[in-house]
């Protein structure tokens, strides 16, 4: 018997095949040593790294670009630059621009915040970011709300691939809208949707999977568990579990009991 627990092992981003559905951040881990275990008992296939943390160059930091990515790259892990921390579109085009030069890609995380309090994406920097950042050629990764016309104008500004927030970021709250998500999910269902932010145990992340999402983006839930290095692995195995019951198909929930065992004919006397 086959007991192997098969998913579609790929999907797509930008043309370029992952062959895993977690990625994840890199701040806050509490040594160079964790962040690398931990990433690889994740599995992730991509890895985000904010540009401001490269440039203010703390120890940790320049350990993860000298040491632990190369030998990322070399097993086909790719590195997602971030513009966590941009308040407006002009900083944050400016910081992609840096990013592609030093870290030798054109995936640009597009991160605006809005809010100071709730790190909401602001919709309106965020389109404008990602139109100009489309034209000079990056492929954009934007952060945004689970705004359904801000997602629609992410598209028409040419991004090819989304990244909704399940919470606020660091937060932990898991998916906060799952209506909002399920209908982003029915509404765009060729576009890759990432659910970014927010996922604060592998129950969410099995969620996003569930409702169809191609993959989730999470840092905070692995980087500040008790045993991060634990937490990542829960995590690998979350996201391929939920997946796995997408595609089997989930059970919709029923308003009324329905026997599982159907009885019917007459009953049969034993004994
Ligand atoms: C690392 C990164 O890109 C974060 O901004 C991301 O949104 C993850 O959020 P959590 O820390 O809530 O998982």
């Amino acid at each position: 018997m086959d007991t192997s627990a098969s998913t579609t092992p790929t999907w797509t981003a930008y043309g370029e095949t992952l062959t895993s559905r977690l990625m994840l951040g890199t701040a806050g881990y509490p040594s160079p040593t964790v962040l690398r275990q931990a990433l690889d008992a994740s599995g992730a296939g991509v890895v985000t790294v904010g540009l401001r943390r490269m440039v203010a160059g703390d120890g940790g930091d320049n350990a993860f670009l000298n040491e632990l990515l190369p030998p990322l790259r070399a097993r086909g892990v790719r590195l997602l630059p971030n513009t966590a921390g941009c308040r407006s579109a002009r900083e944050a085009v400016a910081l992609a621009h840096m990013a592609r030069e030093l870290m030798d890609t054109h995936w640009i995380k597009l991160e605006v915040v809005g809010d100071e309090h709730t790190l909401q994406p602001d919709p309106w920097g965020t389109v404008e970011a990602a139109a100009e950042l489309v034209k000079a050629g990056f492929a954009v990764f934007p952060y945004c709300t689970d705004d359904l016309v801000t997602c629609q104008r992410l598209l028409d500004a040419g991004c090819e691939l989304l990244m909704p927030w399940g919470a606020p970021i660091g937060s932990g709250q898991g998916l906060l809208n799952p209506w909002a998500l399920r209908t982003l999910r029915a509404r765009l269902p060729q576009v890759p949707l990432v659910v970014d932010a927010g996922i604060g145990a592998p129950s969410h992340a099995a969620l996003a999977m569930e409702l169809g999402f191609d993959a989730v983006l999470l840092n905070s839930a692995v980087a500040h568990a008790r045993d991060p290095v634990a937490m990542a692995r829960a995590f690998g195995d979350a996201v391929r579990a939920g997946r796995l019951a997408f595609e089997a198909g989930v059970m919709a929930p029923q308003d009324m009991a329905i026997a599982s065992t159907p009885v019917s004919g007459r009953p049969m006397l034993l004994g």
